[in-house]
């Protein structure tokens, strides 16, 4: 269930909000039409800046669909002969477009002036064309395939074809790939197919300011990510740590985990193991009851700070994380590259029926502080620390104040 709403935030979230923001527009319209000129201008303000961004931020995908787009609008403003007789295939350039749109969610992102940036260019080509190659395959099969189709197809309906085929295909991608770029590419084919099919609806303009906004809000949200995410766990980092430091009153408790013997168990099983395991681990925390904040602070050590607590108070919350942990048994596949003196090490064989995986268990010592007054941040850390090292002297896989 935790997994399905952290989709939610990078693929549905997104939609709802284009979707309301074109609701306000078109409530809005006749406001809006006084600032006609305007908006006339905007796409290509916006569109620029966002492929500039996107290319400083290396989104290029993000980067094409807004140069792309660009062309594409001055294409329709232009009454330059090339883009008049463009506009004769705005079929072609429909599907074509839609191609491309969705091709761009299946790649990644590479420098745009490499070695990657000639093929998709050559790719840009093919997709185009791709477009007319379709339509005039409709044009010469149709009558034979009308004739043969199990169901009545209508020679608008065989074009619409491929469109149906690349909206199951990016939606599918945006669902399983849940991230920002995947749905603003979705929101982009959405819009596109949109424009096409109810083009009077909403001035092209709108539609691609719009989409140059949410190219910039993908990218400002990603790079926050960036900044302020551990990749490898998805907690909050240590730089999130101390941003959250400056918002801090005065009353709250510091608690510092840490892996216990976590050198062994890399050594033991492998560092790729090791990751799977940090990973897992911290999901357990991410789940600390009482308003716990978590972050990875570095390494095998993480440190969950209560606003408000006092260490007392904490001390089941932080109880129920390390029983969880020790209670959890991770099931790892089976690595065939492990040498035998691996092998007799502390893990448990599972007695599956393929004996192809097996179980691990790691436990965790926590050290608390609660801070006291006139205590700086660093100052009830250190603290913290010193508790976490009384507890790992201890005998580790318990809590010290
Ligand atoms: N797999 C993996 N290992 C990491 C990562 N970061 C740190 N480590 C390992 O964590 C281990 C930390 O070892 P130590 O600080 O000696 O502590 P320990 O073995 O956990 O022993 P105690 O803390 O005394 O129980 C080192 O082997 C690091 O390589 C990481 O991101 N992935």
């Amino acid at each position: 269930m935790s997994s399905f709403l952290h989709g939610c935030r990078y693929f549905i979230l997104p939609l709802l909000i284009t979707l309301m923001a074109l609701t306000v527009i078109q409530v809005t319209e006749a406001s809006w039409q006084i600032w006609d000129e305007i908006i006339r201008q905007l796409p290509y303000w916006l569109l620029s800046i966002a492929a500039a961004m996107a290319l400083q931020f290396n989104r290029s995908r993000l980067a094409y669909l807004a140069l792309l787009l660009l062309v594409f609008y001055v294409s329709k403003q232009s009454s330059a002969q090339v883009f008049t007789t463009l506009n004769n295939y705005s079929d072609e350039l429909f599907i074509g477009g839609s191609i491309l749109i969705s091709w761009f969610a299946f790649i990644k992102d590479r420098g745009l002036v490499s070695s990657h940036g000639i093929l998709r260019a050559l790719g840009i080509i093919i997709g185009l064309g791709l477009g007319f190659i379709w339509l005039e395959a409709v044009e010469h099969f149709q009558a034979a395939i009308i004739a043969n189709s199990p169901v009545s197809m209508t020679y608008q309906a065989l074009t619409l074809v491929p469109i149906m085929f690349c909206f199951v295909f990016v939606l599918f991608r945006a669902i399983w790939r849940a991230n920002l770029v995947n749905t603003s590419i979705l929101t982009t084919l959405g819009i596109w197919i949109f424009y096409y099919l109810q083009p009077d609806t909403f001035p092209l303009a709108v539609l691609l300011s719009s989409l140059a906004v949410i190219y910039l809000f993908t990218i400002l949200i990603d790079s926050y990510f960036l900044a302020y995410r551990d990749e490898l766990t998805g907690l909050a980092s240590r730089r999130a740590l101390y941003n959250l430091v400056l918002s801090l009153g005065r009353k709250y408790s510091v608690a510092m985990l840490d892996i216990d013997h976590f050198k062994k168990f890399n050594d033991t099983y492998g560092h790729d193991v090791g990751d799977q395991v940090l990973r897992l681990v911290a999901a357990k925390m991410a789940r600390v009851s009482g308003g716990g904040k978590v972050f990875r602070y570095g390494g095998e050590e993480f440190t969950i700070v209560f606003p408000r607590k006092d260490a007392q108070t904490i001390l089941d919350d932080l109880e129920d994380v390390r029983e969880s942990i020790e209670d959890y048994r991770i099931v790892l596949r089976e690595d065939k590259r492990q040498n035998k003196s691996n092998t007799q090490a502390k893990a448990k064989r599972s007695k599956s029926r393929n004996a192809k995986t097996k179980t691990v268990s790691v436990t965790i010592s926590i050290g608390v502080a609660e801070r006291l007054g006139g205590e700086s941040f660093d100052q009830a850390m250190k603290r913290a620390d010193l508790a976490l090292y009384r507890a790992k002297k201890k005998g580790r896989n318990q809590i010290c104040l």
